[in-house]
């Protein structure tokens, strides 16, 4: 099986703030996550400056696509993002149109299931489009519940694309998410508001390191 991968979720307002943690963190990650915030705030010249100062990671373009599939990733990827995510709640329309559109560009698709309450039946649906990840995600917005992506992300265990899990994963959870279904762990604030992020990065990544070893 391919070894599981560590992203780190740049959930940050600059691109400075951005590189900064990057410094401490980027050896230890496999997928820099230029976070929705950032993404906001700085658009797609955050994918190109952290794609050109890492040029061997893989750059994901966090802009959670609710429309205009086929339109609106376009700038990340002539910016070298290597994925982008779309909502698994917009149309089936946006979805296989964000699909098609990344793929002409050797580009990957994280499809987000954050915030869609009936996931199993929109999981079956949405991965016959092809996506690269599905994501089970537990939104900041819900993080504040206790809802657990570990425990949610058994409810896509029917599918056969390759899952995705983020939602507050943090030092102490992060061996049950390597250990779930997901092959891909995400983790944001818990890296970049720590005191020392490149040691929590680096302990994260002595934990999937040690899994991929023995799997
Ligand atoms: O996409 C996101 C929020 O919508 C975050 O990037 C994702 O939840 C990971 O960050 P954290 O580990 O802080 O939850």
């Amino acid at each position: 099986m391919a070894d599981k991968k560590f992203q780190v979720a740049l959930d940050l307002f600059t691109i400075e703030d951005a590189m900064r943690i990057l410094e401490q963190v980027g050896e230890y990650v496999d997928i820099i996550e230029v976070g929705t915030p950032l993404m906001v705030a700085e658009g797609a010249r955050a994918v190109r400056t952290i794609k050109d100062a890492y040029p061997t990671k893989t750059v994901f373009a966090d802009i959670k696509v609710m429309d205009g599939g086929g339109e609106v990733p376009k700038s990340c990827i002539q910016a070298g993002c290597d994925m982008f995510s779309v909502l698994c709640a917009s149309d089936d329309a946006t979805l296989r149109a964000a699909i098609e559109l990344a793929h002409a560009n050797d580009v990957m698709v994280l499809a987000d299931m954050c915030n869609v309450k009936n996931m199993e039946e929109r999981a079956a649906q949405v991965a016959p489009m092809g996506p690269d990840y599905l994501c089970c995600h537990v939104g900041f917005d819900r993080q504040a519940t206790g809802a657990d992506p570990v425990e949610e992300l058994k409810r896509l265990s029917g599918v056969s694309t390759p899952k995705a899990i983020a939602g507050g994963i943090k030092l102490s959870t992060f061996k049950a998410a390597v250990e779930s279904e997901a092959q891909d762990i995400i983790s944001g604030g818990a890296i970049f508001n720590a005191e020392k992020p490149g040691e929590v990065a680096r302990q994260m990544r002595e934990i999937l390191d040690a899994y991929n070893a023995s799997h």
